[in-house]
């Protein structure tokens, strides 16, 4: 079906560039196929940057990577050469805690099986919730002989599956057997990118490791990231910004795209992460950019 949403406009002249930037006061600016591959900027992204910023313009930063706390995301961006402050930055892990703690009340007296890295478990210890799993279970080899020794536990309140480049059978088992028959035991996923972009180019996503325990179980899970709406209602209630002077800025059209829209708000599509631009001027694709540029980095030749 021939998809309504206008025809993206591709950014490609300075005077574009000036005109595009003096639209907007606020960037929501994605991390992952952005600004950086993993620990490596992007080119031009750290003097676009500082170019936004000596001219007023705010920066919020909104991943659905979930592998790091806030407080390590600031240490990361600081130590790729980018300042910000913990109240700047929402990730699919803080927007968990914040959905477990305050939508689903998480009881006490229970704690979180975690198939992820440190992120999840920091930013549910730091609303008061106890987990178990993620790096606990990296490196468990299993043999056919070990599966008598899965045992229920009738502590674990809700599985939370997040990206674990440590994932194994036994995280699998192990959750399978804590979600197995019992749809009162949320299974939440922090969000479901198919693909990854790392500097050597796409691999599978949380999306994708989720997918073995989503067909085992014959069962669909909560997806907190974006574009969903625990990711909308957690930044919206937090963030309190001018939806027509606001901008989302972003690499995949599934989630950042598709985030913008569903936020009201004008959406740049930058073409240095997963999807492309094909992809986005495909009069098919649904989900359209307002604006289309080759990279982020770009803005640095104002400076
Ligand atoms: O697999 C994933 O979790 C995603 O590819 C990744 O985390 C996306 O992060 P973002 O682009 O939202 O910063
Ligand atoms: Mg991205």
């Amino acid at each position: 079906m021939i998809s309504s949403a206008p025809t993206p406009k591709k950014l490609t002249s300075i005077e574009e560039y000036k005109a595009f930037l003096d639209k907007y006061d606020t960037f929501l600016l994605d991390c992952d196929g952005v600004l950086w591959h993993s620990n490596t900027v992007i080119d031009g992204v750290l003097e676009t940057v500082k170019f936004l910023r000596e001219n007023g313009k705010r920066l919020v930063f909104v991943t659905n990577n979930s592998t790091l706390s806030r407080p390590n995301y600031v240490k990361k961006f600081e130590r790729l050469g980018i300042q910000a402050t913990e109240k700047d930055i929402f990730s699919s892990a803080f927007a968990t805690a914040v959905y477990l703690r305050n939508i689903l009340n998480f009881p006490k007296d229970k704690r979180v099986y975690v198939i992820g890295e440190s992120g999840i478990v920091d930013e549910l210890k730091e609303v008061g919730i106890e987990t178990t799993g993620s790096s606990d279970d990296n490196g468990v080899t299993m043999t056919h002989a070990d599966f008598g020794t899965i045992e229920d536990d009738p502590t674990i309140g809700a599985v939370v599956s997040g990206f674990d480049i440590n994932l194994n059978y036994s995280k699998l088992a192990k959750a399978f057997k804590y979600l197995h028959n019992k749809d009162d035991v949320p299974f939440i996923l922090t969000n479901d990118d198919a693909t990854f972009p790392s500097i050597s180019g796409h691999y599978p996503g949380t999306g994708a490791l989720a997918q073995p325990l989503v067909f085992a179980l014959g069962r669909q899970p909560l997806v907190m990231g974006k574009p969903n709406k625990p990711m909308l209602d957690c930044f919206f209630s937090n963030y309190h910004t001018d939806p027509a002077r606001t901008c989302m800025v972003g690499d995949r059209l599934d989630t950042d795209i598709d985030f913008g829209a569903q936020g009201n708000i004008d959406t740049l599509m930058v073409l240095t992460g997963v999807s492309t631009e094909k992809e986005a001027l495909d009069p098919e694709q649904p989900i359209k950019p307002t604006y289309i540029i080759q990279s982020f980095g770009e803005f640095a030749k104002l400076a």
